[in-house]
């Protein structure tokens, strides 16, 4: 498609959508604007955006397609002061925002303005923030969920989802209600969790000093989003704010129900309890991305030599294999740490154990 797409907020969303864009749409011409001059600089010189402008209406009124990719509240106020500019009759506009309610209310403006304004949210992320984060890839398998209003055109949905064809996410259509208890239950309160347990280790680490140092495997996996941008979450917590209260209630009646199986000590119901969540987490979907991101993680038991870790990625290099991150996993002292490797997809991955396997005798296991 031709046309000029403005990105509003150039940060790991924003520039990613851009990215998305850019790669199948390549005649269009990307138009980036970010309230900090050093984010949309960036975005320029990464080639994530073609053009920046120094204020929305700039942009905003020679855009054929508007995205904002702003923090929640942020988002609310951009779009109503869209209204108040000179924009394309035919022009579409959008938002990646984490919450959707409170959204399509602020949008009311641009529907009075005779504007189309579709909510989306593309269901899949990262606890890094920036346009330096960005990726083309990175809602591949993503559910993309868009809210439109009744009074809005199917063919304008339709120009929407051919626009963001390159995200290689798939389309659900649901209300603002549906978005925000659906959201609310797979990934606002599980933040609130994570940040939660993160507290809760923090306070036990100031009389217990071993903590921080202990604090690994699967503390570190359930606990990884607790690093995402508190901005985002802080805005998102607020607009959602009913829908978390009610889980809230759910979780503490979830934590009696925990109480009562530790006071009662019942073998087999604390062994049902555990069998049912393994069971249930088991047979959620694994190949796509969303609240439960897929892993192609490769785990490699390696021994305690210099040069080793070059030594590895020299064999996956030699056979083109591309990693797209590395990290040692240290769970106890004094024992080699593992080598987690992660692959974009899983026949790279695959690729990557057989060439380990041909080169060296170390254990590897796949992570799931
Ligand atoms: N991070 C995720 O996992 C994820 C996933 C899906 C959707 N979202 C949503 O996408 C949006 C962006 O999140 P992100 O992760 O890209 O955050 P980010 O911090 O990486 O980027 C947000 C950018 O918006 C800019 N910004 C803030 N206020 C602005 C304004 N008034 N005008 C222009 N730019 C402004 C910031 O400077 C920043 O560069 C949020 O609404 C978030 O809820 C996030
Ligand atoms: O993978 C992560 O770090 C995320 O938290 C991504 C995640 C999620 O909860 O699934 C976070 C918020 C977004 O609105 C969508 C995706």
């Amino acid at each position: 498609m031709r046309g000029r797409v403005f990105i509003i907020g150039l940060g790991l969303i924003g520039g990613s959508l851009a990215l998305s864009i850019k790669k199948l749409h390549q005649d269009s011409v990307l138009v980036g604007y970010d309230i900090n001059d050093e984010q949309a600089r960036l975005g320029k010189m990464l080639g994530v955006v073609d053009e920046t402008v120094s204020s929305i209406k700039e942009g905003a009124e020679t855009a054929d397609l508007i995205l904002i990719a702003a923090p929640v509240n942020e988002t609310g106020r951009i779009l109503a002061s869209l209204p108040k500019m000179n924009l394309k009759n035919n022009v579409i506009i959008s938002d990646a925002g984490s919450t959707k309610k409170e959204i399509v209310k602020m949008a009311a403006g641009l529907k009075e303005s005779g504007n189309v304004f579709i909510g989306g949210h593309p269901m899949a992320g990262s606890h890094k923030s920036g346009v330096q984060a960005a990726k083309a890839i990175l809602f591949e398998n993503a559910f993309y969920l868009l809210t439109p209003e009744a009074h809005i055109p199917e063919e304008a949905i339709a120009t929407l989802q051919r626009w963001l064809a390159g995200t290689n996410a798939r389309f659900i259509t649901v209300t603002p209600d549906e978005h925000d208890h659906l959201t609310g239950v797979i990934s606002h309160f599980p933040h609130i969790i994570a940040a939660s347990l993160v507290h809760q280790a923090e306070k036990s680490s100031e009389s217990q000093k071993l903590i921080p140092r202990l604090a690994a495997g699967g503390f570190r996996d359930i606990t990884r989003i607790a690093s995402s941008s508190p901005e985002m979450w802080r805005d998102i917590l607020i607009h959602n704010n009913d829908v978390l209260l009610s889980l809230l209630e759910d979780w503490q009646v979830e934590m009696e129900r925990v109480k009562s199986l530790l006071q009662m000590a019942d073998k087999d119901d604390i062994f049902s309890y555990f069998l049912g969540a393994k069971q249930f987490r088991d047979e959620l979907p694994q190949k796509q991305k969303g609240a439960i991101p897929a892993f192609y993680d490769l785990f490699v038991d390696v021994p305690d030599y210099p040069g080793v870790i070059s030594e590895i990625t020299g064999y996956l290099a030699k056979e083109k294999i591309s990693i797209t991150n590395i990290s040692i996993r240290e769970t106890r002292e004094e024992i080699n740490g593992v080598l987690v490797i992660s692959f974009q997809t899983e026949e790279d991955r695959d690729r990557a154990m057989d060439c380990i396997q041909n080169h060296t005798n170390f254990d590897q296991t796949i992570g799931m």
